[in-house]
């Protein structure tokens, strides 16, 4: 594990922003239990220790949203200095996976049009908001 600017140990994490054939992207909401539960979030998770991003993603969605992802493309790397933890996100966008996203873990999930300023769900994690700008520079 590197330091963050901080000192304060980096936690690594995976998110995939599924894109579909239409514009939109899914977002889900932080389940009780864990830190800022309530939050709406690109889903993922904390990288395990000898994974890839990919590897990650793979595990994480699966657990999460009972789908199987066939490939992903770097979007970027933020680093956010939270209250809990420091993490450094590792962004991903997927187009292309097998089965029908679903709350594996009771969390709600929402499709938000990238067209749109905003997502129509609220609040979004503070870190989940430059990933979304990226992703409409990539498209444009
Ligand atoms: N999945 C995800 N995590 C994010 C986003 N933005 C962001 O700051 N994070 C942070 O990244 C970390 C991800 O951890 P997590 O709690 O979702 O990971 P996990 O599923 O492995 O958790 P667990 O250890 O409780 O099983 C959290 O500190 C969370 O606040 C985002 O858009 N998606």
């Amino acid at each position: 594990m590197t330091a963050s600017p901080s000192n304060r140990p980096v936690t690594e994490v995976a998110a995939g922003i599924l894109l579909d054939s239409e514009g939109r992207y899914l977002l889900g909401q932080r389940p009780e239990g864990k830190p800022y539960a309530g939050y709406w979030e690109v889903p993922g998770g904390k990288i395990e220790k000898g994974e890839t991003v990919f590897e990650a993603l793979k595990r994480e969605l699966k657990e999460e949203l009972g789908i199987e992802i066939l490939d992903s493309q770097e979007l970027t790397v933020l680093e956010h200095d939270y209250p809990h933890a420091y993490v450094r996100l590792h962004v991903s966008v997927i187009r292309n996976w097998c089965g029908t996203p679903a709350g594996c873990e009771g969390q709600q999930l929402s499709w938000q049009l990238l067209s749109q300023d905003r997502p129509s769900v609220e609040p979004m994690l503070p870190a989940a908001w430059p990933m979304l700008e990226r992703l409409k520079l990539l498209l444009v």
